[in-house]
Order: structure tokens, then sequence, then C-alpha cells
């Protein structure tokens, strides 16, 4: 009879750090969380941000994974309900302890519960919605930029205007004063500025998740600027004896290319590592 097939051999970081997050995971997986983003890491990025959704690939490799580690996250600058939506993460066999922390985690859903925590929305808020015509105005109202309002936050996307890099320069000095004026936190990314409140973000978020599940291990992958705060934590943890493993989904901002233990080509390169850590801890075990 034949044997079956060796998976195929996991992708080896770069650093050392990185090597010793993913021997901890792989030895270890039932102490480990792992984080992702979902923009750009678990979804490709397309133009028009309500068309986002899942790689095919990203569902299947989640479910696969997460019934093998301690716990699984997505952390994201969505409001959660639309990437629990976007994504196809409710009701997936597999998937009925993730936790999706929204709005760079001051939201929270949980898949068990089906609960939805959304905190009140800061009070600069609106005054910095309603200002927001006249800062876009006084910048040339680049064409082709759009504002997506998420409720607890906004954010000016200009990958679909005339000229995105331009009207993304053009855009981020007058919205960074608007967020500054009401107290709020200007979040650059990917042909995105995007303005929300102030005293959380995705490291705050991940920490918290690794403290509450007492994980001993930790696998963080993302792709854009607000993934840094999430890199930094996993710094923070691993000088505290915690491993970890940063992936980095894509090498579109250095920025966080140049930090990541390992860099994969996209989503389905994301699902796929996954998809073999999890082969990975189920032959081993
Ligand atoms: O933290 P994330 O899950 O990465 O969310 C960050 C922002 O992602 C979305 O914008 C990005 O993806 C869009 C769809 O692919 C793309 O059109 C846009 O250019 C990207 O910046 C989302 O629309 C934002 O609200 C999120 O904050």
């Amino acid at each position: 009879m034949a044997s079956p097939a060796s998976p195929s051999p996991l992708p080896l970081p770069d650093t050392a750090a990185g090597r010793e997050g993913l021997e901890a995971l792989l030895a270890r997986p039932g102490e480990a969380v792992v984080g992702l983003d979902f923009d750009g890491t678990l979804a490709p990025i397309v133009s028009d941000p309500e068309r986002a959704g899942a790689h095919a690939d990203a569902v299947p490799a989640l479910a696969q994974l997460a019934p093998l580690v301690r716990s699984v996250a997505v952390i994201t600058g969505r409001p959660a309900e639309q990437a629990v939506l976007l994504g196809g993460f409710a009701d997936e066999a597999g998937l009925g302890h993730l936790t999706v922390l929204g709005h760079y985690g001051a939201q929270r859903w949980d898949a068990a519960t089906g609960e939805l925590h959304t905190p009140e929305a800061p009070p600069g808020l609106a005054a910095a919605r309603a200002e927001l015509p006249a800062v876009l105005a006084d910048a040339g109202d680049p064409p082709g930029s759009w504002t997506e309002d998420k409720g607890q936050a906004f954010a000016v996307h200009t990958r679909r205007a005339d000229d995105p890099e331009g009207a993304f320069a053009a855009l981020r000095g007058p919205l960074g004063g608007l967020a500054d004026r009401h107290g709020l936190h200007l979040e650059p990314g990917r042909l995105v500025l995007e303005i929300r409140p102030r005293g959380v973000d995705k490291g705050v978020a991940l920490t918290a998740y690794v403290e509450e599940t007492g994980a001993g291990a930790v696998l963080y992958a993302g792709d854009d600027l607000g993934d840094l705060a999430a890199y930094d934590a996993v710094d923070r943890l691993r000088e505290r004896g915690v491993p970890g493993l940063l992936v980095c989904s894509g090498d579109e901002v250095p920025e966080l290319a140049s930090r990541a233990d390992l860099v994969v080509r996209g989503p389905g390169q994301v699902a796929a590592l996954l998809a073999g850590i999890a082969e990975t801890v189920r032959r081993s075990s």
C-alpha cells in the first residue's frame, strides 16, 4: 500500500527568533495563539472594500488549524461583524471558537457565543465627521477618492483615485490635523487614511488576547502599517520569553516586510502556511 504523501515542507523563517517561534508552535500547538489581519492577509486586496472576501484557501486552512492550537483571533481595522461576513467565518466547522477583534481591537465578536461587544464612539468622532467635507475640499477633493464610514471610525480611500499615491500624499497632512483637533488617531494604510479612536491598536489587542488565553507562543500575520503595533507586541512578548513568529503577507509595505521573520506572497501563501502548520502538527501527534 502506498504511504501517504509528505506535506510540503514549511518555509524556514529568515531569523533565529522566527525559527524559535515556529518550533515552539509546532512542538506545543495547544499553547499557541494565532493572530491574523484580514485585508491583505486573509483576503486579497481589491478596489472595492465591500467586495473583499477571504481567499478560497483561507477558511479551510483556518478550520484545520484552529482545533489544534489554543486560539485563533482575526484582528482587523474592519468592524468585526463585517469581517465575519466577508470572511465567511460564522457557523464554519472548526471555527467554533474563533474571535474577531474589530476596529483595531476596540470591538469583539466571539464565535462561541455569537456576541458582539462594541464600545461607545468617542465624542470627537461626530465632530471630525462633520468637519471632514471641508477638510477634503481644502485639500482639493482628489478625484476618485471616497470615504468609508465604519460607525466607530471613517476611512478615506485613494485606491480608486485618478492619482492614488498623489491623493494619499495630499490628504495625509490635512487628515492628520483633523484627527489631532478632535483627539483621534490617524491610521495610514494601503491607499487608505483612517480616522479612529486613540487608546487601542492591534498590539494592545494582541497582548491582551495572549494574556487572556495564557498562550505560550504566538504567530502573527499582517500586511500593512496598522500591523506594526502587533509586531511590536510580539517583540515584547519574546522579551518576556514567549516565542513568536512574525509573518508578512506580501512586500508592498516595506516597513512591515523588513520586520518580518517570514515574508510570503500574499493571502494564498498565508493560507498555505497555516494549512502546512496544521498538517505538520497532525502528522507529528
Ligand atoms: O486591518 P485590516 O483587516 O487589514 O483592515 C484595514 C483596512 O482594510 C480595508 O482597506 C484595505 O482593503 C481594501 C479591500 O481590499 C482596499 O480597497 C483598500 O485599499 C485597503 O486599504 C478596509 O476598507 C478598511 O476599512 C480597513 O481599515
